[in-house]
Formats: C-alpha cells, structure tokens, sequence
C-alpha cells in the first residue's frame, strides 16, 4: 500500500508521445498496474513517466524518436504528482518547431520554466527496471557506469553536472593533444578534470558506502532478493576512500601530465572516472553477478533497485516512484508475492506492467489496473 504522503502521479496527460496521440490518466495514489498485449504501449507509459527526472528517458532515446509518427514533431508529458508538500504540476516535452536548433527538452515545474533539468529532482526521484537492464552485469562497463552514476544523481542531484563538466574538460584535451596544443593549455584542462575527478569519484564512493550501511541494515534472510555487495573498480574511486581529495586530485593531474604521450597515441585519456566500473556481487553466495544464472542476477538486480528506493528514501525523506517494466511475469509465485510486499514496506507507488493481469492479482485492491490497447488506456478493470 502507498503510504500517505508518498510520492504519487495522479494525473498523466500524453500528447504525440510514442503510440498515444493522446492520452489521460486520473490514477489515485495506490500502485499503478498496467496490463495488455505486446506493442500495446504499456512501457510507453513507463517512458514518459520516467522524463519526469533528468536525463534521457528510460529507453536513452533521441528526442526526436519520442515524437508519434505522423504527429508534428513534437511531444508532451504533463503530470500532476502528489507528495508531502501538495502537489505539484510537471510539464516536459519537446516542441515541435522552434528557434532551438539543439532542440532541447522543456521543463515546466508548476508553470514555471525549469533552468535546468536537475530542478526535477526537487520535486521527484524516479527510478526504474526494465527488460533492457538484464544484461547488466555481463555487459558493458559503460552502461553499470552510467547505472551506478544515476544511483549517485537519485541521491546528489549535482552528480550529473560533476560528470558532464568531467567529459567536457576531457573531451577538449584529446583535442588539444590531437593538435598539438600549448602545455599551458593542457595544465588547466587537467586541472580540471582532476578536480571533478575526484569530485565523481567521491560520490561514488560514498553511494556504494551508504548502499552497504543500508543493506547489512535491513538484511532479510527470508527475502526472495539477495543482498547485493557492491564494488567500485576504479583507481580514484579506491584512492578517495583513503588519502584526502587534494591528494588524490594532485595524483590525477600529475598522472594525466605524464600520459600526455601515450594518451595522445591513442586519442584519449587513458586514466580516470571514465573508466571506473561497478563490480556487483551475489552477497549469499559470495558469487560475482555475472556468473550467476539469468532468475539470480534479476533477482539481484530487482534486490539492487528496491534497496536504492528505501536508500532515497532515508536520504532525501521522500520516497521515490517507482517503474517496473514486465518484472512480475519473470517471478514465480513466491517472488512476486515477495516483490509486493516489499513494495509495501518502501510505501512507494509503483507502476508496473504485464501482458496479463493475473499476475497481479495478490496486490488485490493495493493497485488499480488499467488495459492497455494500441495506444489507448481504458480505466480501471
Ligand atoms: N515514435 C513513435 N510513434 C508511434 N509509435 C511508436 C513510436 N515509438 C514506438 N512506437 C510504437 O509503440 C508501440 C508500443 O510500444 P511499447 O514498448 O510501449 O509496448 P508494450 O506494451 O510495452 O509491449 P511489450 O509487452 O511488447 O513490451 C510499439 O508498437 C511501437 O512500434
């Protein structure tokens, strides 16, 4: 059951977003179940919900690919969400046609425009679990990278700018190397990137620290989800832990002057918190993730998810919303009955899809459900 004031979407207005030309939804603060065939347009839904935190969406995609085919070009998301302090009116989407050439995305948060992205934070944290995150921990660093960074933003919303002025600084000294540059000019790009370096780095390191505190804390031995030991395999990730920032941040500079050779050779910088990972280990069977069978590592990864919802919630005091996209199909009766009480005790509303409603029927009246049908949603069934 969604607690009182827990964060809850009460309303959810789509316009040329996806499948939907248009669509209205009036939910109320219990969970949201959404149910139909596939293509239907449930994890649509999902997606537009989780514009209403920075970044890219739950799909990554192009801006341009949200936009319904055959619309105009442009797209809306308007919802009404309900926490502690009342609601609050968010508006996000892409127009269709403007004097913007990069075409960015427009915030709206109570009808005012939004400087920057990271203000949705002030309003909601959402997070998500979807199909496409299955392969995480036998994929690429890249994607446990971006994964572990966005675990960081739900809890330090200044994450995201430390990471991007990170790239940024990078990005410009692979150019100035690649054409020869002045070393002075060199000195104050690596002073830069050593100071967000570190500043990443730090952050991580604290998330995975608090990450640890709270799992031993709420350790369960009968919870179907295995408690995940978390690791970050990255030099500066390693060295804040244990020498002051200002150390480790002259380390880094010093490093990158030395590199400046071989970085050149291979067009980029070959050190840094680009190139950290995030080790996840099966904490009862003391087994990396990636070795462990497909259930286990969803299981894990479903674990990882509900332990960065309570996280948020005792770091922000505000509880997260939640997407679980055809999570329930992939437990067994056991699990999934394990999945909703787990969800009960976070308090959170959850948005969750399925190609079949029976697999939601233990929530009884804890959700409301809604049909899913070629872009169109028919109110509770
Ligand atoms: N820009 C777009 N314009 C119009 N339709 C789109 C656009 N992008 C995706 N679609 C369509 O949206 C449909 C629904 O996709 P969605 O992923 O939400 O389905 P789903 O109900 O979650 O299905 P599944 O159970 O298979 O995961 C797909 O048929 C897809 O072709």
């Amino acid at each position: 059951m969604t607690d009182a004031g827990a964060l809850s979407v009460t309303a959810l207005k789509l316009t040329d977003f996806r499948n939907y030309a248009r669509l209205s939804m009036a939910p109320d603060a219990r969970h949201v179940v959404l149910a139909g065939e596939n293509g239907a347009g449930k994890t649509n839904i999902l997606e537009a919900l989780s514009y209403l935190s920075p970044g890219r969406g739950l799909r990554r995609a192009r801006l341009e690919d949200v936009a319904r085919q055959g619309g105009g070009g442009g797209w809306a998301v308007a919802a009404t969400l309900l926490g502690a302090a009342g609601e609050t009116v968010v508006g996000t989407g892409l127009v269709a046609e403007g004097p913007d050439p990069e075409r960015q995305r427009r915030i709206r948060i109570d009808g005012t425009t939004a400087r920057t992205s990271e203000e949705l934070l002030d309003v909601a944290r959402v997070l998500w679990l979807t199909p496409a995150m299955d392969g995480l921990f036998t994929g690429a660093a890249g994607d446990r990278r971006r994964f572990l960074d966005r675990l960081v933003l739900a809890i330090d919303r200044d994450h995201a700018r430390r990471v991007s002025s990170f790239e940024k600084a990078m990005r410009e000294r692979n150019r100035v190397l690649e054409e020869g540059g002045r070393s002075s000019w060199l000195d104050g790009l690596e002073a830069q990137m050593a100071e967000y370096a570190v500043a990443v780095a730090a952050a991580r390191a604290e998330l995975a620290a608090c990450f640890s505190r709270l799992i031993a804390a709420h350790h369960d031995p009968q919870s179907p989800f295995p408690d995940a030991v978390l690791t970050l395999d990255g030099a500066l990730e390693r060295e804040v832990s244990n020498r002051p920032a200002v150390e480790v941040e002259d380390a880094y500079r010093e490093t990158l002057a030395d590199a400046r050779h071989g970085d050149r050779a291979a067009g980029r910088a070959r050190s840094g918190p680009h190139r950290s990972d995030l080790l996840v280990r099966h904490g009862p069977k003391d087994m990396a993730a990636a070795t462990c069978s497909t259930g286990e590592q969803k299981a894990l990864l479903l674990g990882l998810v509900l332990a960065h919802a309570r996280l948020v919630e005792e770091m922000t005091g505000r509880t997260p919303l939640l997407l679980l996209d055809e999570v329930a199909a992939h437990l067994d009766t056991h699990r999934r009955a394990g999945l909703f009480a787990a969800l009960d005790r976070l308090g959170v509303q959850a948005w969750m899809t399925g190609t079949d409603l029976s697999l939601f029927a233990a929530l009884e009246d804890r959700a409301q459900r809604f049909s899913v049908h070629d872009g169109t949603v028919s109110g509770e069934s």
